[in-house]
């Protein structure tokens, strides 16, 4: 796949490419795979956790035809106030740490590993406006039989009013992780096809609508077809990518947030 060029490895060798975010941010990778964040069965213990919401995660929606849920709420459905989001913020941050606890926490477990490959660059949540606290860090997503999410470029959330406070703290393009909790049976993989937003993005916008898309059929792709526990970091900005539809029962779950370079240029900031 010369256009999507990725490097994989396992967490236990972190240590050994502190230059890898360095890499994607330059253009000169596109993905990074990180195996073993989580073991099989730490990821097969949280998912029984959370199909019963143990943690009494306040969840929201996706749009209605995507089939799917979230723990905590996307940035980009957002009422753009805020208020709905920076009210639900502290119950998320409480409901992660606790479902974490057995695992050593999220920041230890995920955040650590990012700063690990991003020669020691420190990643956490972006503060809030004045009188809230931090954005919410990731959120849980879980993808039903049938759901999916259509082709986008990551880059086009921005543009949306609930970003406007964020906009002015980060500096860059949005790149992304997905951690896969459990996977579907068929399906459920985040695909990237050889389409850069410089020449498609336009075509692609308004994902939460039923609009015709340009024809996909001609264009180079990937399907990452990972095992739980696998974290993906895709230059998701500016590279087209979409959820291929789930089958079968099982649900895919993960947790998947957005990131940008801080303005400041003291670290990189990481929201749902
Ligand atoms: O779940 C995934 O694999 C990707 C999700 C995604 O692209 C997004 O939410 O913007
Ligand atoms: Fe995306």
């Amino acid at each position: 796949m010369t256009f999507l060029r990725t490097v994989a490895f396992d967490r236990a060798e972190v240590a050994s490419h502190g230059t890898a975010l360095s890499r994607l941010r330059a253009d000169d990778i596109q993905a990074v795979v990180i195996r073993n964040v989580f073991t099989s069965a730490e990821c097969a213990s949280i998912v029984a956790e959370i199909e019963a919401n143990a943690q009494d995660f306040p969840t929201t929606s996706f749009p209605a035809p995507f089939r799917s849920h979230f723990y905590g709420m996307n940035l980009n459905l957002a009422d753009p106030d805020l208020e709905a989001y920076f009210a639900m913020a502290p119950r998320f941050a409480k409901s992660l740490a606790a479902l974490m606890v057995p695992h050593g926490g999220f920041d230890a477990r995920v955040m650590a590993a990012f700063s690990a490959i991003d020669g020691g660059r420190p990643y956490g949540a972006p503060p809030g406006p004045p009188g809230a606290g931090p954005y919410m860090v990731t959120t849980l997503r879980s993808h039903h039989e049938g759901g999916y999410i259509p082709p986008h470029f990551d880059n086009e959330q921005r543009m949306r009013p609930s970003y406007r406070h964020l906009e002015s703290l980060i500096a860059g393009d949005t790149f992304s992780f997905v951690l896969t909790l459990s996977k579907a049976e068929r399906g459920g993989m985040l695909e990237v096809f050889e389409a850069q937003s410089e020449a498609w993005s336009s075509r692609f916008q308004n994902r939460d609508r039923a609009a015709p898309k340009p024809d996909l059929s001609g264009f180079a792709r990937h399907a990452f077809d990972v095992e739980a526990g696998t974290i993906v970091l895709l230059r998701s900005g500016r590279m087209l990518h979409r959820v291929t539809p789930v089958v079968g029962g099982t649900k895919r779950w993960t947790a998947c947030s957005f990131m940008a370079a801080s303005r400041a240029g003291d670290g990189v900031y990481c929201w749902g």
